[in-house]
């Protein structure tokens, strides 16, 4: 993929917004695999820093492991190849309602700390014709996820991708995370947990919104 249509599209909203996950000019000039062997160095040159034996039998894989792990599992959503595919069906038994998928587990890393960001994300949209597939909308909040991201940005960047595919700007978002940034470090309040929400189109107006609310009714229980 060229350069800047790759930079183009890991906005994911062929237009660069507010929402798009910052990038340098050169993201993609390099393969996974030289990716992961450059990070693996990288690591190793921490843990030796750091004054681990890592001739230690537990310890000498773990550069290799981390590296594979931020390019294949964790940060895998930086790359728009790993985009889902979100297959869209016509409303053909014109269902007219909110569509409310909710509880969508979340694991996603704090791009201030680089630690986990643990959580539920709540989807909902209005068909004004397209319906996508349930799944779909679970696959998009993961793939957004994967990336060092800020829970603001990520949840825009849900609304405004699902506001494309579904061509319809009555789309919204609701996260509700715990930020082991806060919890486990720093402040370490492990109880507290972060809420941020996007509102688009019709969602925007009282009554629609309070419903929205209304089926999701935050469980913080995770
Ligand atoms: N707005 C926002 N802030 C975040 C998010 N994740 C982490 N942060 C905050 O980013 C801030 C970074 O602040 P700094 O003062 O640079 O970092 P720090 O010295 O480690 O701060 P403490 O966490 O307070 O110890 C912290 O207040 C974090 O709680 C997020 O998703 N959104
Ligand atoms: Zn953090």
């Amino acid at each position: 993929m060229k350069t800047d249509k790759a930079i183009e599209a890991i906005g994911d909203n062929h237009v660069s917004t507010s929402a798009t996950t910052p990038l340098r000019k050169d993201a993609f000039i390099l393969t996974d695999k030289e990716k992961i062997a450059s990070i693996r160095e990288d690591i190793k040159h921490i843990m030796e820093t750091l004054g681990l034996d890592l001739t230690d039998d537990s310890l000498k894989g773990t550069p290799q492991r981390v590296a594979k792990m931020f390019v294949n599992e964790i940060f895998s959503g930086l790359h728009p190849e790993r985009k889902p595919d979100a297959s869209t069906f016509s409303n053909n038994y014109k269902y007219g309602e909110m569509l409310v998928e909710k509880n969508i587990t979340l694991y996603s890393t704090c791009e201030h700390h680089l630690l986990p960001i643990v959580g539920r994300a709540h989807v909902a949209y209005i068909s004004n014709g397209t319906v996508v597939g349930l799944s779909k909308m679970n696959r998009i909040v993961d793939y957004y996820a994967k990336r060092p991201q800020v829970q603001e940005r990520l949840t825009m960047q849900i609304v405004q991708d699902l506001q494309i595919v579904l061509g319809t700007k009555d789309v919204a978002c609701v996260i509700d995370a715990k930020h082991l940034c806060v919890n486990s470090r720093g402040i370490r309040d492990i109880e507290s947990s972060t809420v941020t929400s996007e509102f688009g189109g019709k969602f925007k107006e009282n009554a629609v919104r309070r419903e929205f609310l209304d089926y999701i009714k935050l469980d913080t229980t995770f």
